[in-house]
This record gives C-alpha cells, structure tokens and sequence, in this order.
C-alpha cells in the first residue's frame, strides 16, 4: 500500500490537483512559469492555427480583456448571445441592469461578463491586489474538476499544511515574499456576490465563472449549504474576488461573525439571479437582511454601494417597468427599487411574448390522475433523455419505487436528499446519453443540462413561472429543440388554464395523440408494480424497525429483548414469499410484453424518443383519456 505521500507523488505525476508547501514547489519558478504561459496564450489569440475554426470578431464591439477572450475562444463561444450582446456593454459601464432573456440564452455570462471586466479593470488601476498577493492567488487557486467542479480540490490538502501556507510568513530569502510591503492595501475585500436560489445552481454558476476567468488570477468561491462550512470558511480565508452563494449560508456566516462576509464595504457588484424566485417567500427574508447590510454601508451617497445586476427568464413586471408600482409586488421590491433608482438603470426585455424557447415543442395529455402512471411507463419506455417533474417528494419517491421495479432505470433528485447524493445524480443524469431523471421543482430554475430530449411534467406546476423555468431544461442554446409534455388531471385543469393565459395562449397547449388503449396494454404490469412496491415498503419498514429495535434493545439492556408483543412481530417467510413470487411474475409478464410490443421494441432499438412520438402522432386512434375538453376549451375562452 502506498503511503500519504507517495500517494501525493502519484497524484501529481498523474496530473492531479494536489496542492503542496509553497517552499517545497518553488512558488516563484511556477509562477514564472504561469506568467509565460499565459502570456503565450494570450499571444496565441492571435494565430489562427491554434483554433482555426472559432474567429471571435463578434465580440469586438464589445471590447472584452484579452484575458477573458481567450477563454470564451477555448469555450468556443464564438459570438455573444443577444442578452449577452445587449446587456454587457451598459454592466460594464456601471449601470445597473434587469436582464430578462429566455432559459439557456446565456444569463450567466452576461452578468459574469462585466463582473469579470470590471474586476480585471480594478486590479490593475486600484492596485488593489499588490503584485505579491496575485501570486499567491495566481498560484493556489487554479482550481479544477470536484464534484460540479467547484469544492473538492479543498480535500487534497491536509489541514495542518493548509493552515502553514496561510500563516506562514518565514520563508527563506530565495523564496516568495508574501508579505506585502508597507503602504500598500494588503486586504482584499469581497468585490462581487452573486445570491441564486438553489445550491446546485450556486455551484453551477462558480463552475461556469471559474471557467470564463481561466485566464485571470480572480478567485469566485461558491457557498452553499449542505457541503461543509469550515471548508468554505477556510476558502473565505483566501479572499475570493467572487462569491456565489445561496442566500441561507450567506445569511449564517454572517452570523457567525466571518469577517469576509461582513466586510462589503468595497462590494462592487450585487447580483441576484433568478430574481423573481428570490424575492418571493423564502428566500426574501435572507435577501432583505443581506441587502439591508449592504445598502447600510452604502448610506445615501450615489456613488457608493454595488452596481445591481438582476437577471430571470421571468423577470416580473415591477421590474420590467420600474416608475409602475403594483399591488402584488412582496415587500422590500420598492426598497430594491429605491436603491437601483440611485444609478443609472438599464432594463432589457428580450423575453418573447409567450416567454417560452421559440425551438420548444409543447403538447398536453388531458387524463385522469389515476391513469397517469400508465401514460408515464409509456412514455419512459422510450429512449431519449427525459426529465420528470412532479409537484411533491412524496409522489417522487412513489414513481421512483414503481418504475425502478419496472425495471427501468431512473435516476432521482429532490430536497429530501443528501447534498453529495443529489449532485451526484445530477452529474450522472447529465453525462448519460439516455437517461430518465426525477426531479422536484428544486432543479427546474437554471441548471443547465446537456441535451435534454424532454420534460414530462407529471404534475401541473403551481404557476407559470414554474412551467417556463421547467420547460426551460430542454431546447437551450447548445441543442436543436425539445418537447414538454404537460399531464393534465381534471382537477389540476384551473391551474393549466391560468398557465395558458398567461402565456397567451388562447387556444391551449396542443393535445398529444396518444390512445388510452395503446396505453392500458401496461395496465397490469404497472399495477402489479404497484403493489409489489408498497408490499416491499412495507417489507423494508418492518425489517428496518426490527434491526432498529434489536439494536435498541442491545444499547439498553446489553442483549437482545426476545419478547415482542403482537404487532411487532418481523416480517415472515410467508412476506419473502409473496414479494419473491410477485417479482417473477412480474418479469415474466413484462417479457410477453416485451416479445410484442412496438414502444418497447423501439425503445430497444432507439427508433422513437418521447418526441418524436408527440410529435408524429404515432397514434392515429382519437386522442386523451378524459371527454371533458371541450369544457376546459370553453372555460379558456370566457378567461
Ligand atoms: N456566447 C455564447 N455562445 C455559445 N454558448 C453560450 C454562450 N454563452 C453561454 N453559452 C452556453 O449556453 C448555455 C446556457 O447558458 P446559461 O446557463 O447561462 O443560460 P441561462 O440564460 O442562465 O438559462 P436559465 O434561464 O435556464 O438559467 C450554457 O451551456 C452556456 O455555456
């Protein structure tokens, strides 16, 4: 076995990102090193050799930092996206901006974007990093892929060393001298926090700005609840030019008295993304405590305090149009908009008019709610790579059970889950060619998934924004299009309808022709399914409460108790027996299916995706479940 160090050794050779002693790697020919390279990279711009392909001429009206152009020309980001295009040039004029553009058009960068600039711009006209300290940073924070590529560098190294390399300042004459020089500004303050609404998107949006400042020594640290704060706290200790959080762990180191977090005195940029969902409760009360700090240290003078970058595919209108007060607006918005009304504020609308991704194919499956399990096994015996949302982590966990004892292999994610274990779904789900992901509303804001063929929602959300921001998982940027297929229960039609209004759609969404019939042929499966599932629940449960009780029991009188009462009694033979012989039926039932089956044939050969199926009609046979369209129709008018 080899040992710690060797192990680092083995590591290093192999390329990986073991930090060690500044002494014992030779900060100083590293750094020269890196400088070299950079500067060769940035030479390279411009031989066209190196990326033949990618010709970057559309940015220069935009007049961007070498720095940042080379790493847009490696993401191969040759032109900006027109929310990018529109809203750069006035963020990095220090306007503020309200930034509203359609799910995957590129929010990101075009607030990361002039954050990015205006920090670069700073470094070298304030001297606010002395040269000494951008070494350091230079050379500690390159960091690389973790789990969503933005923590787990941390791990490599041991804290002892950690805190040595922080503290210490006796370093040999030969070595870098880290301590600064008298009369410059040794500290760095935070420059710019971005507050989104959900950790996965936090650590998305670190993951996605380390990328575009690849080339800069600026650090952005993402702080999220969930993963470890000492950790983050310890990341702090490095002064981060950017910070990503969600507002809770923003709001609790605070707190706790992190002296980096409460210093935002210096703060240059607020950004608030996904603004809409920010404001509203749950997460504005974090918001306002944050922002009431900031704009204390502001006090009333105009020039001082954050440039505001607010950015949502559904930005509402109180914010579109800043003079119109509305009675919905939650509380604090006019705060917000006293405070933005200080600077010049530049609102940019490319929302369409029915808000959603032009390349987006809609349909909807009118059908009672207990049938719609059955139209989901369907759809899902397809291949493609769908995206599940349901209204509860209950009925999550439910289709989770049903569909993996169909055999299927699903992936799931929700709140109720481990933090590692839900990234870690959604990295696997978003590396899968084919895959089927359960997820509670907590993924439908931001997350950028690589090519999703379709999202199925089981349930209808409870407002439009929802839907949007939902629907906004497929048809981004870097794919051709997607389908959303909406399963509408009778009792779910008042909120479909209000969706269609407001999304101006008068004659509804388009129905999806799929028969009943085709469907039911899974009926027995399904619901054998269903039994099996609650019968190995319920299976489980008692085997857990009995290993729990033997335990407890052990714990407190050294040896187990054998006397239980009645309704204690373990799961029998008789239980094993039923599950087992169940779950060959059910294979056994499946594979007659399987023999005939045109959906489950095509699903093997990879013939038809959700999509293509909603959208060819593959069923001639008169469509949906329920014979009450025609009324919602008719309540849809009079609306
Ligand atoms: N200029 C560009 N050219 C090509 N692709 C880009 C460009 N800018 C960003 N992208 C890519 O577009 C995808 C969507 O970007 P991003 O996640 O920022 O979208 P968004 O507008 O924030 O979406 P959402 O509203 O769902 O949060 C990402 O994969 C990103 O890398």
């Amino acid at each position: 076995m080899p040992n710690k160090s060797q192990k680092k050794q083995q590591s290093k050779q192999k390329g990986n990102r073991i930090k060690l002693h500044p002494q014992s790697r030779g900060f100083k020919h590293k750094h020269k090193h890196r400088t070299k390279q950079l500067r060769d990279n940035i030479n390279n711009l411009t031989k066209p050799h190196l990326t033949p392909t990618t010709d970057m001429s559309e940015w220069n009206d935009i007049n961007l930092p070498s720095e940042l152009l080379l790493a847009l020309r490696e993401m191969n980001f040759s032109s900006p996206t027109p929310i990018q295009r529109m809203s750069i040039p006035p963020a990095t004029a220090c306007h503020n901006v309200i930034g509203a553009a359609e799910t995957g058009s590129g929010k990101t960068l075009a607030f990361g974007i002039p954050v990015l600039t205006g920090i670069l711009q700073r470094s070298n006209d304030d001297n606010i990093c002395t040269e000494n300290e951008r070494v350091v940073m230079d050379t500690e924070d390159k960091v690389e892929g973790d789990e969503m590529g933005c923590l787990g560098w941390v791990d490599d190294i041991p804290d002892a060393e950690f805190e040595r390399m922080l503290s210490d300042t006796s370093m040999p004459s030969n070595s870098l001298q880290i301590t600064p020089p008298h009369n410059t500004q040794v500290t760095k303050p935070l420059q710019a926090l971005i507050l989104t609404p959900t950790r996965e998107l936090c650590l998305q949006i670190c993951s996605h700005l380390r990328s575009a400042a690849i080339h800069t020594s600026i650090s952005v640290v993402a702080l999220v609840g969930g993963l470890s704060i000492s950790k983050q706290t310890r990341l702090l200790s490095r002064h981060p030019e950017i910070v990503a959080s969600t507002p809770g762990r923003y709001l609790q180191l605070l707190e706790e008295g992190n002296k980096y977090c409460q210093e935002l005195s210096h703060l240059s940029y607020l950004v608030i993304d996904e603004v809409d969902r920010m404001l509203t409760e749950g997460h504005f009360a974090n918001i306002n405590l944050i922002f009431d700090r900031i704009a204390s240290l502001a006090g009333t003078s105009q020039s001082h305090g954050p440039q505001v970058l607010l950015f949502s595919a559904t930005v509402p209108s109180y914010f579109l149009n800043l003079k119109k007060h509305e009675r919905d607006e939650p509380d604090g918005v006019r705060k917000l908009k006293r405070y933005l009304s200080r600077k010049k504020t530049d609102v940019i609308n490319l929302t369409r008019k029915n808000v959603l991704v032009e390349k987006l194919r809609e349909h909807r499956l009118m059908v009672e709610s207990s049938n719609k399990l059955y139209y989901l096994y369907y759809l899902l015996l397809r291949k493609g790579k769908v995206l599940v949302f349901s209204n509860s982590i209950a009925s999550l966990r439910q289709l989770y059970g049903i569909l993996t004892t169909l055999s299927l292999n699903i992936l799931i994610v929700h709140s109720g889950m481990q933090q590692k274990q839900r990234l870690q779904n959604l990295e696997k789900f978003n590396s899968s060619e084919h895959a089927i992901l359960l997820a509670s509303d907590m993924t439908s804001r931001g997350i950028d998934f690589t090519d999703v063929s379709d999202v199925i929602h089981y349930h209808v959300p409870a407002t439009v924004q929802l839907y949007v921001h939902r629907c906004g998982r497929t048809a981004r940027t870097s794919v051709k299009g997607g389908s959303s297929l909406l399963l509408v229960a009778p009792e779910e039609s008042r909120r479909y309808n209000t969706i269609c209004r407001d999304l101006n759609k008068a004659a509804g969404i388009p129905n999806a022709e799929i028969s009943l019939n085709e469907v039911y042929r899974y009926k027995d499966a399904v619901q054998l399914a269903i039994k099996l599932n609650k019968h190995e629940n319920s299976y489980r449960k008692q085997t857990k409460d009995e290993s729990w009780k033997k335990k407890a029991n052990i714990n407190l009188h050294g040896e187990y108790d054998m006397t239980s009462s009645e309704e204690d009694t373990p799961p029998t033979r008789q239980d094993r027996f039923v599950l087992r012989e169940g779950k060959e039926r059910l294979r056994n039932l499946l594979t007659s299916i399987n023999k005939e089956d045109t959906a489950i044939r095509c699903y093997r050969d990879g013939l038809k995706t959700v999509s293509t199926l909603l959208t060819a009609g593959e069923k001639v046979k008169p469509a949906t479940d329920i014979p009450y369209l025609p009324l919602i129709r008719e309540k849809h008018r009079r609306l």
